[in-house]
């Protein structure tokens, strides 16, 4: 049969498809300890395999080939008003979960096993009633989430165990389908109004106007609902175990770095991260930097999860207003990750000119966040710097990289801020006299590391060979409150 041209993007997609997926099984194979008792049935509700390890970069390569492939593939052979009307429906899904999280129906169904629970009985846990509970489990286990054994007899498979209640995804669920989800309800009214349209201001986004309420989240967070707040907290974790904690390790080379060095981990949350980064690299010294409450909260989490770290006095805990307020002085490292997506453009301007009153001439400051990327098949100026997928795809690997563009509209919608490109990361670094060394790949996302421009690293070199330390230390920290200290 001669090729009809039109079938060419089909065929290079489903070659694409049977790539990656070769690639993956061969990656499985090889990270098992046992290829032959491998288990990847969704049925399971076992320990994926992948969990918490590290993910080689061909396995993480191949997932984002598949992923992107598979959209494309979907999105040129159905019919447009289909899709189109499926994507409309998209966040029936977001409830369903948030049906989930909050009737905790993963626990309920725990002690069941796979044989699972009638829908009468899981009626009289819940307090929902069968009939309404059985459709919202069935919109779920069509998206692959929890398993209808007979009908309306409900089991947990492996992705329902995702939403047990001591599972930190089920608190980024409890964030996406609550905080942002509402959000999301006033985001079209919002951007066309005269006044929040154009806002950049952090109180006036659309979940302010959803939820009626003219403070910032954040003020929401400390005085209105703490528990919302810690659940963010909580949410930060399962956002890591959603991006592994190890592509943060695999993303820049910590472990390389020589004995007493000293890493800031600003608006670290509770530290899990740094706390992986410090149990990793026994040469590492911590300075775990957040709100006061979150830092009295994160001693206890360390204390329990890291107690060799607490015990070699390897961490310090010390409560910031990075707004206000200059980080640690001197530290080697500044470690930011998920912090400046939270703020817009001007406060992040704020947050890296405290941070650069604190660096000395050789210290880095490195940004772990998603780094953007256009819809463009032409990747614009960044051309070369960040991976690109294989033709077809779009460069940014399209749906392969969906998660970033849910979380900037996530952004926008809660907070007004956003995921930036790597042109704005460099334009607001450039504000503030930073400028960038290099990008390092880190999976879904990227570090971003930056220094001290020239004029600046020298000016601080040249202070540095006058004064002394003490000198420099009090010009840094001229007419800025000094954070407080809880040991
Ligand atoms: C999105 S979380 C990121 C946490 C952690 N870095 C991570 O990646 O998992 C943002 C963090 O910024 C902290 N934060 C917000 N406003 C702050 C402020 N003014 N001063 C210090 N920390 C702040 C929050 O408490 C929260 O822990």
């Amino acid at each position: 049969m001669s090729k009809i041209p039109a079938f060419a993007e089909i065929d290079q997609l489903v070659s694409l498809i049977t790539s990656s997926v070769e690639t993956i099984k061969t990656q499985y194979a090889s990270l098992a300890s046992n290829p032959s008792t491998l288990d990847l049935s969704l049925d399971s509700t076992a320990k994926h395999p992948l969990d918490l390890k590290a993910v080689p970069s061909a396995l993480q390569d191949a997932f984002r080939t598949l992923q992107g492939s598979c959209a494309q593939l979907e999105n040129i052979v159905l019919p447009p008003a289909y899709t189109i009307a499926s994507l409309s429906m998209n966040h029936f899904t977001a409830s369903c979960l948030n049906v989930a999280v909050t009737s905790k129906l993963a626990d309920h169904l725990l002690p069941a096993g796979p044989q699972g629970l009638q829908v009468n009985k899981l009626s009289k846990l819940t307090g929902i009633i069968p009939n309404k509970l059985s459709r919202v489990l069935r919109l779920l286990a069509h998206k692959g989430c929890f398993k209808e054994v007979e009908p309306d007899v409900w089991a947990n498979n492996r992705l329902s165990m995702e939403l047990l209640s001591q599972q930190p995804t089920s608190a980024l669920v409890g964030l996406f389908t609550d905080e942002a989800y509402v959000a999301g309800t006033t985001l079209s009214s919002t951007l066309t109004d005269s006044h929040y349209g154009p806002s950049v201001q952090l109180n006036e986004a659309s979940w302010n106007r959803a939820m009626n309420f003219t403070g910032t989240l954040w003020d929401f967070y400390q005085n209105v609902d703490p528990a919302r707040g810690l659940r963010l907290a909580e949410a930060q974790i399962g956002y890591c175990h959603v991006l592994t904690f190890e592509s943060v390790l695999h993303g820049y080379p910590f472990k390389d770095l020589p004995t007493g060095t000293t890493i800031c981990d600003l608006g670290g949350g509770f530290g899990h991260v740094s706390m992986h980064i410090a149990k990793a690299c026994p040469q590492l010294r911590i300075i775990l930097q957040d709100q006061p409450g979150t830092i009295a909260a994160a001693k206890s989490y360390w204390e329990k999860g890291a107690p060799e770290v607490v015990r070699e006095g390897r961490v310090e805990f010390i409560a910031i207003d990075f707004i206000t307020q200059v980080p640690k002085q001197g530290c080697d490292y500044y470690f930011i990750k998920n912090v400046v997506h939270d703020w817009p453009d001007h406060d992040v301007v704020t947050i890296l000119s405290n941070v650069k009153k604190a660096m000395k001439p050789t210290s880095h400051v490195l940004i772990h966040e998603f780094v953007m990327r256009y819809a463009s098949k032409d990747p614009g100026s960044e051309d070369g710097i960040l991976n690109k997928a294989p033709e077809p795809l779009l460069p940014s690997y399209g749906e392969g990289r969906i998660l970033q563009y849910y979380l900037d509209i996530g952004m926008m919608s809660v907070v007004n801020a956003k995921e930036r490109t790597l042109s704005e990361f460099k334009a607001i670094a450039a504000q503030v006299g930073l400028e960038l060394d290099k990008v390092w790949d880190s999976g879904l996302m990227n570090t971003v590391d930056f220094k001290l421009g020239e004029s600046q690293s020298s000016a601080l070199l040249g202070n540095h060979k006058t004064s002394s330390k003490t000198q420099l230390t009090s010009v840094l920290t001229a007419a800025v409150p000094e954070p407080k200290t809880h040991a």
